[in-house]
């Protein structure tokens, strides 16, 4: 009962017997199927691709204005594979990605000495809306649909609720407070840099002119959050996350040694092999949208396993000119007309939650791509 004793820890009221899950989990059989297990890897596997050799072009793209022929061959073979990646997948994983391995671990260490708190010490950040955005703890309570739990927890962070956040939860420990400040602050800015790489390569991609680079660039700031999926003694009946499309920019996600995200592709789930060295990201809502729908927002779920606490950090890239969501006209002629009709960031969340919240307060991904098709489709 060990993986039963280390669930009932951390999700609350959650008192496994028997190896059974509470019905409360247990979602229908339709959402849940096809299982697939979280380490069942099949022979299609999502791309990877090697940053590694990049930064040059990267560095002095303004003196390019556009010139593809002033790029190196190794530079063009990431974007042919980035683009080839979004069209089929959307998603890929990254190596050589210029974060480093040891940040990386520190954050994975403070993520799980932040979810092995008792409930009472979590709860003081409760989970609340805050302008555009969810920040603090929650469990990521009732599915829209199913009317069902998640068999996960986690943390919403963004650069700017950090130290409030490390107050609360250390308010007579400085120390404490200056390594949870000091941590994530440089996750968030090794992070913002990242992005920053892969929004020029994928605007290269497109064919964007890279000198409209900053047009493009990711708001600021992102949204971070730490996602928990304790052990579960019946993994197939439940989700750690269930069926969802980011709403987001494109999302960067980092997810340890344990495996259990699995991407939608012609209607296979695929487990994502964990690569505790590399980052797996996927396009979003609003990239989709800036690609005029050549991208595609996947499809994605994390399931749960029966020995082994996963956790994961997903940074969410923000779009660009939030006020305005919409194609760029160079991608647009008579042959590509716009699929989307403009909208605002803002507008485009209320909608999502409006759609999603069912009056429960709580808030699911899982329509979402129904939201862009059903609400912005021209
Ligand atoms: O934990 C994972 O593997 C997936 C996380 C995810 O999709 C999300 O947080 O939106
Ligand atoms: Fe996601």
């Amino acid at each position: 009962m060990a993986a039963a004793a280390a669930a009932s820890n951390v999700l609350q009221e959650v008192s496994v017997e028997e190896n059974c899950i509470p019905e409360c989990y247990v979602w229908p059989d339709e959402l849940v199927s096809p299982v697939v297990a979280h380490d069942a890897f099949g022979e299609e596997e999502i791309p990877v691709i090697d940053l590694g050799g990049i930064e040059e072009a990267l560095d002095h793209h303004h003196e390019r204005e556009g010139d593809r022929d002033q790029y190196s061959s190794q530079y063009l073979s990431v974007v042919s594979l980035l683009s080839a990646a979004c069209e089929n997948w959307g998603f890929f994983q990254v190596v050589n990605h210029g974060v480093s391995v040891e940040l990386l671990q520190r954050v994975q260490a403070m993520s799980e000495r932040f979810c092995a708190l008792p409930l009472l010490e979590k709860r003081k950040l409760e989970v609340h809306l805050a302008g555009d955005r969810l920040l603090g703890y929650g469990f990521i309570t009732k599915h829209a649909q199913a009317s069902k739990r998640l068999w996960s927890e986690g943390l919403y962070l963004d650069i700017s609720c950090v130290s409030s956040f490390a107050k609360t939860l250390s308010p007579h420990d400085p120390q404490k407070q200056h390594e949870f400040c000091e941590t994530l602050e440089e996750y968030f800015r090794a992070l913002q840099k990242l992005a920053r790489k892969i929004t020029h390569l994928l605007i290269n991609s497109l064919g964007l002119k890279p000198g409209n680079y900053d047009t493009y660039a990711p708001k600021d700031p992102a949204l971070l959050r730490m996602n928990h999926y304790p052990p579960c003694p019946e993994p197939s009946k439940t989700q750690g996350l269930g069926a969802h499309v980011d709403p987001n920019y494109f999302t960067i996600l980092h997810q340890g040694h344990v495996g259990g995200l699995q991407v939608l592709k012609d209607d296979v789930w695929v487990a994502v092999r964990p690569h505790p060295e590399a980052f797996a990201i996927n396009v979003g809502d609003m990239l989709q949208v800036i690609s005029n729908g050549r991208y595609k927002s996947a499809k994605h779920r994390a399931v749960v396993n029966k020995k082994q606490d996963r956790y994961s950090l997903a940074y969410f890239a923000q779009p660009p000119n939030w006020d305005l969501i919409v194609t760029p006209q160079e991608l647009l002629d008579s042959k590509h007309p716009p699929l989307y009709k403009p909208f605002s960031w803002k507008e485009y969340l209320e909608t999502v939650f409006s759609r999603n919240n069912n009056g429960t307060g709580s808030y699911s991904y899982e329509n979402l791509r129904s939201v862009l098709t059903l609400v912005y489709h021209m």
